[in-house]
């Protein structure tokens, strides 16, 4: 606030002296002359001498001024070198700086709430660039816009400036008048506050100091405003520290918590330490707000109810008594059990142990969990309305005699005539329609499939075609064929192939046939006869029509509403689609959608084709379908079912699997030679069935008649099937579907055979003298098998080459492939696993020494006694005799 003279105050005011002088004169001040002093005082008389002559008072300014507009016009010069070395260039630069303020009581409530909006965002860093705000020095953004305006009018002098120098120029320019103190850019007049953002006043249009006041005034009242504001600002920063405060306590508890846990897991001892190295979960403990434990120390101890399946791993059944598997481990040890945490154990074992341990056992059969959780599953299967359904045919028959051409000439013939789109792909599995209904074909031919399917428990057949080439008549596939039809207690439709063969003798067909007992009807048998040319075509119509006869007197019926359930025909891993099962509905209409259950794999139908690989929705009885969506591949045979939901069936396929798991020979348990008395007298079972192979076709044939003879009153032995030949996986199949024991006559079981045997546990028993085979299903079935010797195969060594030794004669050279060879034990020599030789070993050598025993994976010389004929390939199987203790 400084004196100046009338000359100074012209210069900062830019209005002539003269000019001035007079307005000095006509306020009536005594400054008269140009250097003369005009102090603070006189400055406001002048002021009111103005507003007077202007007729305005203050009230009246008050009232019309509502918006002021200050300008800034500056012009400065930038210096250039464009090339270092070249001369400078001179650029003139004029920005022109406009802002209007607007009175206060202008500014509309919405754009109040405006305000409050972009405190609010300012407070969460949000802010967002406005195209309007007020002229607060305190608003950076404010600063920022200004920026923004200043680049919009800057109007560039003749020599054009590069928009990116006007930038440059224009930006410090405006930070630098915001800091700039006030009184240094206007020092004359009484708007010094205004003078931070209106540096320069325009007087020419002598506006009014009134309206500088007011915008003082109104600059006021936006303070306010800006404050309020800010307190608002204040209390949001308060309450989002409250929530900090909050989150950050909830922290400390966890942190507090996972403290505890751990001091404890170290006091703990091992157990905790190594369930937690496991990934395991540890006991969950809960905390109180004020961080005490929940937990109370039991006062007395606590009983439980533990059901035990049939079979059950130690560390599960430790969890269910809540006790530590060492514990459960410790327990056994005292029962004489030395077993793992990983193994199980069996339910008596259990009930005693949980007994033992304080606690209730309630055992439980895998059969009523299971059947508990299906009733579960499945809704109500009772009451269903059951409608004639579609015979399910499979084609038998030996090598070459057709089954294949019969298969395809149907389906090419009738499902390409019937369904657009013909065949595109092949399915496990087909329907064919004809005037007088369906019929399902199951594109799995030979009997072997068939049995395997029967052996996983899927009875899915109805009837049996069997096919015999009448140019080539019976063959041992054909009796096997038969055989395995009538294990199965499947009725059977011969259908004689080729009669368009010139040599085609269907009558010696008939005749063969019926040496088996397959006697046609024509011959007064029970048996449908029909000559057929797969070839041609001929009589191929006659076969479907049979097919449908046979049907009417099966009287086949299956309910159509409700949930399907069926049997799983194949399935295979797609590239694209992903696991692909080929199912047979057996019950109820399956949709697509819906959760199903195959086995131990489940899955919602994703998508659903038919055998021509049309997409359906829905499929019924009989009907072959593929299906997409399950878990994994399930096994040919497996159940399917449809389950209400996920949890159910995801339950259901665990079990299974673990069932799977735990028992694995449980499924022919039943079958044993030295059960087969108990189980009689308990009235289980009423005929023993037996699987006969056999060396040649003669020691069959009597083995066969003297076992069958055995048969009386309370039990008939049965052969299901006869052969002659090693024992194949067919045959382990048979047995297995048929509940029969094995036998084989001078004749041993194959490599697959071998593991199918013993991985299902089926009985077999090898003999080599009829009498003995025959004297022990006799004493078996009259509960009087006493304590005898049994023979056990130790060893095999398998022949690679031979070599003559002067002294030894032909000598052996052998790898041993199973268990080991001893040189006092009895041998015998196998040739395609029939027995060609029994006796004892001459020599046994390790290279050039003698040896006493040679163990698997090892050379060997084997010299046999008396036997010179050893060949290469020849297996030799050394046994020993042990004594057997029968318990009946
Ligand atoms: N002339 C004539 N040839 C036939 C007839 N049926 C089949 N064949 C021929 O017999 C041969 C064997 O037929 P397949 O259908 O392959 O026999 P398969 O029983 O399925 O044979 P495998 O699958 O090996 O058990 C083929 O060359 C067929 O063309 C027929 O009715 N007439």
């Amino acid at each position: 606030m400084s004196n100046k003279t009338v000359r100074q105050l012209a210069e900062v005011v830019k209005i002539p002296l003269e000019r001035l002088l007079e307005q000095l004169k006509e306020a009536g001040l005594s400054a008269s002359a140009p250097d003369d002093v005009i102090n603070e005082d006189e400055k406001m008389q002048l002021l009111a001498h103005l507003r007077k002559r202007h007729g305005k008072d203050e009230g009246a300014a008050e009232g019309s001024l509502k918006r002021v507009t200050l300008k800034r016009r500056t012009v400065s010069e930038l210096k250039q070198a464009s090339v270092p070395g070249s001369t400078t260039k001179t650029i003139s630069v004029e920005i022109r700086k406009q802002k209007t303020y607007i009175k206060r009581s202008e500014v509309t409530e919405s754009d109040e709430q405006r305000n409050l909006e972009l405190a609010k965002q300012a407070v969460k860093g949000q802010v967002a660039p406005q195209t309007e705000s007020f002229p607060t020095a305190e608003e950076p953004v404010k600063a920022q816009e200004t920026v923004l305006e200043q680049k919009k009018e800057a109007a560039v002098a003749p020599e054009a400036t590069p928009a990116v120098e006007e930038q440059v120029t224009a930006e410090p320019e405006v930070e630098h008048i915001a800091s700039q103190p006030i009184e240094t850019l206007s020092p004359s007049l009484a708007v010094e506050e205004e003078a931070e953002v209106s540096p320069v006043l325009d007087l020419e249009a002598e506006t009014d100091y009134e309206s500088l006041v007011k915008a003082k005034e109104s600059t006021e009242a936006r303070k306010k405003q800006h404050e309020k504001d800010l307190r608002l600002e204040e209390s949001i920063k308060r309450n989002a520290e409250k929530v900090r405060q909050q989150a950050s306590a909830k922290q400390e508890i966890l942190h507090r918590k996972k403290q505890e846990e751990s001091s404890r897991a170290g006091a703990g001892g091992r157990d905790t330490k190594k369930a937690k190295k496991k990934g395991k979960k540890t006991e969950r403990v809960n905390v109180k707000p004020e961080g005490k434990h929940q937990f109370e120390m039991p006062v007395e101890p606590i009983i439980k109810e533990v059901t035990i399946p049939e079979m059950i791993i130690v560390s599960d059944l430790a969890q269910k008594m809540s006790v530590k598997a060492a514990t459960v481990i410790k327990h056994l040890m005292k029962l004489g059990i030395m077993a793992t945490i990983n193994q199980s154990i069996d339910q008596e074992t259990a009930v005693i142990l949980v007994e033992e341990m304080g606690h209730k056992a309630i055992m439980q059969s895998d059969d009523d969990l299971e059947q508990e959780m299906l009733a579960e599953a499945q809704a109500d299967d009772d009451n269903r309305v059951e409608l004639p359904r579609a015979p399910i045919v499979t084609i038998m028959g030996h090598v070459d005699h057709g089954k294949t051409s019969l298969l395809d000439y149907i389906r090419k013939t009738r499902v390409a005539a019937g369904e657009a789109g013909g065949i595109t792909q092949h399915i496990g599995a087909y329907q064919v329609k004809t005037d007088h209904g369906s019929v399902t074909f199951l594109d799995t031919p030979g009997h072997a499939a068939f049995t395997a399917m029967r052996a996983r428990g899927a009875d899915v057949t109805d009837v049996v075609i069997v096919v015999v080439a009448a140019d080539d008549g019976v063959m041992p596939q054909t009796k096997e064929a038969v055989e395995h039809a009538r294990a199965a207690n499947v009725p059977i439709i011969v259908a004689i192939n080729k009669i368009d063969k010139p040599d085609a003798n269907p009558d010696k067909v008939m005749q063969e046939l019926s040496n088996i007992n397959v006697l046609a009807e024509e011959w007064g048998g029970d048996v449908q006869f029909l000559r057929i040319s797969a070839k041609t075509g001929e009589g191929i119509d006659d076969l479907i029509e049979a097919l449908i006869v046979q049907t009417e007197i099966l009287e086949l019926k299956a309910p159509v509403e409700g949930a399907a359930s069926g049997i799983v025909i194949e399935s295979r891993l797609d590239k694209g689609r992903g696991v692909v099962a080929t199912v047979l509905i057996q019950k109820g209409t399956l949709e697509s959608g819906q959760m199903v259950l195959c086995g131990h794999e489940y899955g919602r139908v994703r998508a659903m084709f038919n055998e021509n690989g049309v997409s359906i929705k829905e499929a019924g009885p009989c009907a072959p379908v593929e299906i997409l969506g399950l878990s994994g591949t399930p096994n040919a045979g497996d159940e399917f079912l449809v389950v209400q939901n996920e949890r159910i069936a995801k339950d259901l396929a665990k079990h299974r699997e673990d069932r799977k798991k735990l028992s694995r020979h449980a499924v022919q348990q039943a079958s044993k030679l030295d059960e087969v008395f108990s189980r009689m007298t308990t009235g289980e079972i009423a005929s023993v069935n037996l699987v006969l192979k056999t060396d040649v076709q003669g020691s069959l044939e009597a083995l066969r008649s003297s076992l069958v003879g055995l048969s009386n009153d309370e039990v008939e032995v049965k052969v299901v099937f006869g052969g002659v030949g090693g024992i194949n996986e067919g045959d382990a199949n048979l047995a297995l579907a048929s509940g029969a024991i094995l036998m084989g006559f001078n004749v041993r079981a194959d490599a697959t055979a071998r593991k199918l045997i013993e991985e299902k546990g089926i009985d077999l028993h090898y003999y080599s003298i009829i009498y003995e085979a025959i004297d022990e299903v006799k004493k078996a079935i009259s509960g009087m098998l006493a304590p005898e010797i049994k023979e056990q195969i130790v060893g095999l060594a398998e022949v690679r080459d031979v070599f003559k030794s002067p002294k030894f004669g032909a000598v052996a050279g052998c790898m041993v492939v199973d268990g080991y060879v001893k040189r006092n034990l009895p041998i015998r020599v196998l040739r395609n696993n029939v027995v060609i030789f029994e006796g004892q070993l001459e020599s046994l050598r390790r290279f050039k020494d003698d040896a006493n025993e040679v163990k698997m994976g090892m050379e060997c010389g084997i010299g046999v006694k008396n036997y010179n004929d050893v060949q290469p390939g020849d297996q030799i199987e050394v046994f020993e005799r042990i004594e057997v203790k029968r318990e009946l």
